[in-house]
């Protein structure tokens, strides 16, 4: 579990966070939501350590990821999982030696035991039969599945993912949000998605985190979504065709039609 707590962050006196507090659980895929410019890139900067928060705490299972120094916050990163957007694949390696590179930097582990550990990790994504191939060769699906194999490769117990859905079509985004909710369940990791994709808000929203202009407006389930009255959550929602479509439906069952 990571726990934000009045996190707040200003840039030359304008503030960007503005005491956010939020629970990201684990076994869980939670989402940040919110629009362009709400600050969901510099909250998830701040959770990673890319950034440091002007105030409040970060707590990783307990641990205040603020209050570490360099070495603790490295050994910390190593139970990070990070899937970049545009997968972020080295294209001058290929699939199976993408999948290996975090493992040759931090693992101790013979070369076998760490090709085994990133073979084990691409037939979780079903993409062992791209071993060979480079990511030029690949489809965006399958980089995406590629740069998961390689997130997961080190067996973390937290992975980040920035837009994972960015530049696929919607039946491969929905392929991606569903292995990341399988291995989030599975590995039971916390899992922390930025996304403006509706679409996976309704297929994996576990739980959500709405950011308005560096406030949290809103925190609740998809279910919750489709019924809350929030009225900046609901305008954020209006903004998609797929959620207008569902609240209507769902307004139209409450006045019995
Ligand atoms: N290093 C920085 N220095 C100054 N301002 C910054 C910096 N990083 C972000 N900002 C500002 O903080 C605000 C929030 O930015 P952020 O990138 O978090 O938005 P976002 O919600 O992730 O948007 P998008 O969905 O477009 O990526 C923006 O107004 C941005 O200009």
């Amino acid at each position: 579990m990571i726990e934000v707590k009045n996190i707040t962050k200003s840039f030359e006196g304008r503030t960007v966070l503005n005491d956010i507090s939020a629970v990201f659980e684990t076994g869980k895929t939670n989402l940040i939501i919110g629009r362009s410019g709400s600050g969901k890139t510099v909250l998830i900067k701040n959770i990673i350590g890319l950034m440091k928060p002007d105030s409040g705490e970060i707590l990783y299972d307990g641990r205040d990821l603020t209050s570490m120094d360099k070495q603790e916050l490295n050994m910390l990163r190593r139970e990070m999982g990070m899937l970049f957007q545009g997968s972020a694949l080295f294209d001058s390696m290929t699939v199976l030696e993408n999948v290996m590179f975090p493992l040759n930097m931090f693992s101790k582990e013979s070369y076998k035991d760490r090709e085994k550990r990133a073979m084990f990790c691409l037939e979780r994504v079903n993409l062992a039969e791209a071993e060979h191939l480079y990511p030029s060769e690949i489809s965006g699906g399958m980089m995406k599945r590629a740069a998961i194999a390689r997130a997961i490769a080190l067996n973390p117990k937290y992975l980040f993912c920035d837009e994972p859905n960015s530049g696929l079509d919607p039946k491969t985004s929905l392929l991606i949000d569903d292995l990341i909710h399988d291995i989030t369940t599975e590995y039971k990791m916390t899992t922390v998605i930025n996304t403006h994709d509706m679409n996976s808000v309704m297929n994996i929203g576990e739980n959500i985190i709405f950011i308005k202009e560096g406030v949290k407006e809103w925190q609740g389930t998809k279910d919750q979504v489709i019924t809350s009255n929030n009225k900046a959550l609901n305008d954020f929602i209006f903004a998609s065709d797929l959620f207008r479509k569902v609240k209507e439906a769902e307004m139209h069952q409450d006045d019995g039609i």
